[in-house]
This record gives C-alpha cells, structure tokens and sequence, in this order.
C-alpha cells in the first residue's frame, strides 16, 4: 500500500500496490487529476451531510436510517465505502475514465481506489434493499457479480452514488441518495405514466421535469444541482446560498413544484447507448404513448419543451441523430405506422401526415422545403408550369410557389371564425416508413436557424419549432372520417447576458424576440384559467407562437409540458425560472369539453342519422320502381271503377262514395291535377292522392 503524494486524505484506501504489479503500470493521471479535482470540494461536504441528515431526520420514514449513519462507529467502516446504486442493466465502471464519469458526478469526493479486486459485499442493514456496498472496485475486472445484484433491486427512475469517507462519521453522501424509496424494492415499479386516458385529470396541462447529464464543460468542475423528486413533487436545491447561509433557513435553499413526473438523465455516462435508449423510451412511454391514444381517440395532442439554452429540449423531441438516442418525434410516428397496420384488418384506415415549421424572428418558415431540389427543379425547367401555381404536394393544394427563382419557406399565420388559428398552407408529407421520417427530421434540421451562442459553444436554436402529425383515421364500414393532430414543439431556449459578455448584433436581435416571444408565452400561462382565478385577458396575437398555441392550449386538445434543465449548480437560477414557469402551466384548468366516450357516442348517432337521410334521400330521387308503383295504380282503379258503377246515381251520389272510398294520403304535398300521384314517407308506406274533377 502506497499513499500517492497529494492526494492522501487521512483514513482512505490508496491504490493496491499488487495491482500495479499486476498491470505494470502507474494509475491513469486522469483519474489523479480528478481526485484532486473533486478533494477541493472535501470542505462543502460537512455541511451537505448535516443537511442530508437534517432531510433524513425530518422524514419520519428515514429517520431509523439517519440514526443508523449518525450513530455508526467509525471502527465498524472499512476505510472507503462505496454504495453504488444502479439502474437495471447498467454496467458498473469498467475503466479509469468510466470510473471517473461516476464519480464525478459525487461532490467532494475526497477518495482513492482499491483496484485490486470486484466484490460485491453484504449490503448495508438498514437499507438493504436499496444499496449495495462494493468495498472494493476492480477497473480492469469483470463485474458482472456487481451488475446482477444491484441491477434487480434498485428503482429503475432512481439511482445513487454514495461515496463514505472516513475518520469522520459521514463526508460525504449523495445528495441523490434521497431520491429513493425506503420501502423495500422486491420487485422492478413500472415507470410512472401519465394517464394515457384523459391526460392529467385535475388540471390541463401535465408537467414533466427531465434533468440532461453534465456536458463536457460542466464535468470539469462538478457543481451538481440536486433534483429530487418525490411522489409529484421535484425539490432544487441552491448549494450556493446553502455553503454562505444558514442552512437551516429550508425556504431559502430549497424550492419544491410540483410535476406529474420527473426523469433524472443526469447520471448518464456520455455515450452509453443502452442507457440513452432507455431514457429516451422512457420518456416515450409517459408522454408519446398517451399523445398516440388520444389522438387516436380524435382529440389534438401538444408536447412543449421548455427551458435554457442546451438543457436538452430538441434532444427529448426529435433525439440527436442516433438510434438510441431517438427523441419523440421519430418514436410517437413508428408507434402510428404500428397502429396503422395493426388497424386495417378492422377496417380502420390511417393516414400519417407530417409538417414541420419554425417561428424565427415572428415569421412561420417552412422546414421542409427541400430548397435544393426545388431550385434545380425549376433551373431545368420542370417546374415551369408550377411557376405562381399550387404545388400538389400539399394536402388538397397548398401554396407554395416558385417567385422570381427562390423557393417561397414563408408562410402566413391566419383566422379561421370557425376552426381557429392556423398555418396557411404548410407542406404535408405523407409518412409511411421510417426512413422517409428520418429523411423529413434530416431536411427540418438542416434548414433551421441555428448559432453558437457565448455560453454554448455548440449550435444553438434561434427559433422555435413546431412539428405536427396529422392523423386521418378513416372507418371502411362506416365512411366516418376525423382527424386529430399532435403538435410537438420545441421552444427556443432563453439565455440571460452576463456582465461583460458582448455577443454579435445579430444573435442579440435574435434574443430579443426569443426572449420576448417566451415572455408573451408565460404571461398566457398565467392570465388564463386556473384553481385560483378565472382567468384574466389572454392577448394571444401578440406574438406568431402565442396564436399558433391557442388552440393547444383551450378545449378539445391535451397539452404536455417538459421543463428541461440542466444539472449544473451555475444554471440554479435558470433552472428554477423554468420549473415556476412550468408550474404556473400545471395549474391552467380548462378541462377538454367532452370525453372521448361522449364523443364517440355523438359520432355514432350522428353517422346513424346520415345513413338514414342518405336512404331516404335516395329512394325520393330515384324513378319510381314497377313494385311501388302497382299499389297506387290499383288504388287509381279501384276509385275509377267505383266511379263507374256509380255513373247512373249521378255525380254527387259518386263524389259522396268516392270520399268514403279514398285512400288516405300521409303526404299530401305533390298531387298533380286529375292524376293519381304517389309518395314514400318516413316509413316506407305508400299512399294514394286522386282528384276528382
Ligand atoms: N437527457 C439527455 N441525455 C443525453 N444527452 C442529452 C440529454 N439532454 C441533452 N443532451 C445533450 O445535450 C446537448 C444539448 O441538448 P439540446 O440541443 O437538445 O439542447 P436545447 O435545449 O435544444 O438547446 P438550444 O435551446 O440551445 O437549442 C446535446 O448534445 C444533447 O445530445
């Protein structure tokens, strides 16, 4: 056993001498680096652990734990401790790096490795169920023993890392260690969905909190933003005010909102495939699924995602490219392309239409516009005759066209009395495999706005977009037709200017309407109706985003919000922006004006009626069949023969027989002068009209 210089803190496992025998070689320098890196953080420790126990004691349910930490002898610890938490079918560290992505993760880890061997040990008593203690971790081994026992035992939406140090009682713990249950965990809870029924029940808009994993920049300095979510409520943290002020003030430090469910990707080692899938089929399943099932059932479905800059809003809608990494979009169309199979053997037909649009700086753009191929089109004259025409491609004609050599992408925003706001003649691409979608998302991303920013050195939007699937579900039998849309939209990030920071002209103007476009948005999340107030004047055209989400956000449509925010403790402030923001959305209360039952029922009715006119309608027009016409014609003999047996008695003894023997008319309405007429009522009965002249 060796201490390395510099990084020994008293009481900790150093590196085993026999595994740098075994490896022939020194520890890697980056995980050295990040030990000394995260031992700076060793002095805010005290005060996390006074707080995390202050969290556990307050907790009735936690307190024996809390005792349990707080009463622990020192003797009865081994030197490093390392309770690692996963979620199911997650590898353990494997290599230095990897093993540096975890800790990383762990503020003011102040520890060294024991790289000798993998053990996975007795679990910790009190909370057996939730933890595993690996004393010993193996960077170069297999751990699999590790990966099969914690994998099954821990809550799949939760995990943690625990690292104890001592000879002080607790350094460190966690903070996200509170996110977990104490019941014991026997088996896998499924993920907390929304209800895929009718949405969020007490409220209209269902909100979801998803926290991205540190980026690159903010890896260099762990500052980790807590998040715990517990039942519907997600709690943040401010460390900044918790190390300069009284951590007991609780109302100052902590800030609690409540959401209809939270997903904490923070954790997410770069690059790890399974767990990006997983996250993001998670995500699917708690808002793509119920968005399918309700547009299914004929209503209008909107998901928005809202928060900073790079908080993860275009990753949860359309992904970043990857298979894996998959985001809303790509999955909410390959469940309706299922559907849509599974359905015609019912004899339900369903189309799958897509558009997708950017509000850039008040103007609707167009994103699939395949600019390239238009241009050549028209260079070679193809399109010649398209020039100031309706392009076909749109549904039922749009209007896009072709003006002095340039592709026309802007589009207008307009008023309907009847139907509402809408886009004037967007492109609908009809989607029948995934290629084609991946192909329109490829298109879409290419020709949004997109710039780096000061605080993002990668490209950022400039603009908010807006994705819609139109579905058409067509009944065979019944020749019913509705449609339903979901809207997706991906709502430009705001960024604040810090002092000294002196961007270009150009992305300031750009700011200035995002910041302003999303200023006009939260002001109607908080004029309308909700549980306190009946709502006050919503001035919806104030701005292109504003009217596009009227519709969204009134009646017959189910509106998801997803908060994103990022894990970084710099971006507290932000964050805490956008979860007010989603929580003034959660408590806007306009109930959809009928359930889907209802609805169906009317359909049902409504189609009943049609038939029965339809039938009706047609038999009026059409000629007069031999069968319908022998009745009135032998009713027409009868009178005449009756006429004629009467001739002698004289003609008013005739007129007085002839009244008694008339047939009775129901719908007396088309006689024709000294002819015998014939009409159909309702009920299908023929009746008689004859005028005696
Ligand atoms: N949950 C997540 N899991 C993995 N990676 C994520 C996650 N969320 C975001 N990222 C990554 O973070 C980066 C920023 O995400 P994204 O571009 O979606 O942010 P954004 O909010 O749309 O930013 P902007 O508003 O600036 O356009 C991307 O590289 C993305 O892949």
């Amino acid at each position: 056993m060796e201490i390395l210089s510099g990084i020994a803190v008293p009481g900790l496992n150093v590196v085993d001498e026999n595994t740098r025998e075994r490896n022939g070689k020194e520890p890697e320098i980056s995980t050295l680096a990040t030990i000394r890196d995260i031992e700076k953080g060793l002095e805010a420790n005290l005060q996390e652990c006074m707080n995390f126990l202050q969290v556990l004691t307050e907790d009735n349910s936690r307190k024996e734990i809390a005792a349990e930490w707080a009463n622990r002898d020192e003797r009865q610890f081994p030197e490093l401790e390392v309770f690692h938490a996963m979620r199911p079918n997650t590898a353990p560290p494997k290599s230095a790096t990897h093993l540096q992505e975890h800790l990383v993760f762990v503020r003011g880890v102040s520890c060294e490795f024991d790289c000798s061997t993998v053990e996975s040990e007795s679990s910790c008593d009190s909370n057996k169920h939730l933890f595993q203690t690996v004393s010993k971790i193996d960077l170069e081994g297999d751990n699999v023993p590790l990966r099969n026992k914690t994998a099954q035992q821990v809550h799949p939406h939760h995990d943690c890392y625990a690292v104890k140090t001592l000879p002080s009682n607790l350094l460190l713990v966690d903070e996200r260690i509170r996110t977990l249950s104490t019941e014991p965990i026997t088996e896998i809870p499924s993920p907390k969905l929304a209800d895929s029924s009718t949405g969020n029940q007490n409220g209209k808009v269902s909100v979801c909190v998803r926290m991205r994993p540190f980026n690159e920049h903010e890896k260099v300095c762990p500052l980790k933003q807590v998040l715990c979510s517990q039942k519907n409520k997600v709690v943040v943290k401010d460390y900044n005010y918790l190390r300069q002020g009284n951590p007991m003030n609780k109302s100052k430090v902590e800030s609690q909102f409540d959401v209809d469910n939270a997903l904490d990707d923070s954790f997410l080692p770069r690059g790890n495939r399974q767990r990006k899938e997983e996250s993001q089929r998670c995500m699917f399943e708690i808002l793509g699924r119920p968005c399918v099932e309700n547009s299914l059932d004929g209503f209008n479905t909107t998901i928005m995602t809202y928060g900073q800059m790079g908080s993860g809003k275009t990753y949860t809608i359309v992904g970043d490219g990857t298979t894996c990494g998959r985001g809303l979009v790509p999955r909410i169309v390959n469940e309706l392309m299922r559907r849509v199979q599974d359905d015609q053997s019912s004899g339900v037909h369903l189309t799958i239409q897509v558009s997708y649009l950017e509000i850039y700086q008040e103007k609707v753009r167009d994103l699939l516009v395949d600019k390239k191929a238009e241009h050549t089109a028209e260079e070679s004259g193809v399109n010649c005759s398209l020039r100031c025409t309706e392009l076909p491609l749109i549904d039922g004609g749009g209007s896009s066209f072709f003006l002095h050599g340039q592709v026309k992408d802007q589009l207008r925003v307009r008023e309907h009395p009847e139907t509402g706001t809408y886009v004037e003649s967007p492109r609908w691409k009809v989607v029948t495999a995934h290629e084609e979608m991946d192909k329109l998302l490829k298109l879409g991303a290419a020709n949004r706005m997109l710039g780096s920013t000061i605080s993002h050195a990668r490209l950022s939007s400039r603009g908010h977009t807006l994705f819609t699937i139109k579905i058409t579900k067509t009944n065979e039998k019944s020749q019913h037709t509705s449609v339903s849309h979901i809207n997706m939209v991906d709502l430009a990030g705001s960024e604040k200017m810090a002092l000294g920071q002196k961007p270009s002209a150009e992305r300031t103007y750009e700011s200035k309407y995002i910041n302003r476009s999303l200023a006009q948005l939260n002001d109607m999340f908080t004029n309308l109706p909700n549980g306190r107030s009946n709502g006050k004047f919503v001035s919806y055209r104030s701005s292109a985003l504003t009217m596009l989400l009227r519709e969204s956000l009134s009646e017959n449509s189910k509106t998801y919000l997803v908060a994103n925010i990022s894990p970084a403790e710099q971006d507290f402030q932000e964050s805490i922006h956008t979860l007010r923001c989603a929580a003034k959305a959660k408590r806007i209360h306009a109930p959809p004006n009928q359930d889907p039952a209802t609805k169906k029922q009317i359909f049902m009715k409504m189609d009943e009626e049609i038939r029965v006119l339809q039938y009706l309608i047609s038999d009026l027009t059409k000629k007069p069949t031999p069968s319908k016409v022998a009745e009135p014609l032998r009713a027409a003999k009868e009178t005449t023969d009756v006429a004629e047996e009467f001739r002698p008695t004289g003609e008013t003894d005739c007129r007085r027989s002839l009244q008694e023997k008339k047939v009775q008319l129901r719908l007396p309405s088309r006689q024709q002068k000294g002819k015998p007429s014939w009409a159909l009522n309702a009920k299908d009965r023929f009746v008689v009209h004859t005028k005696i002249t």
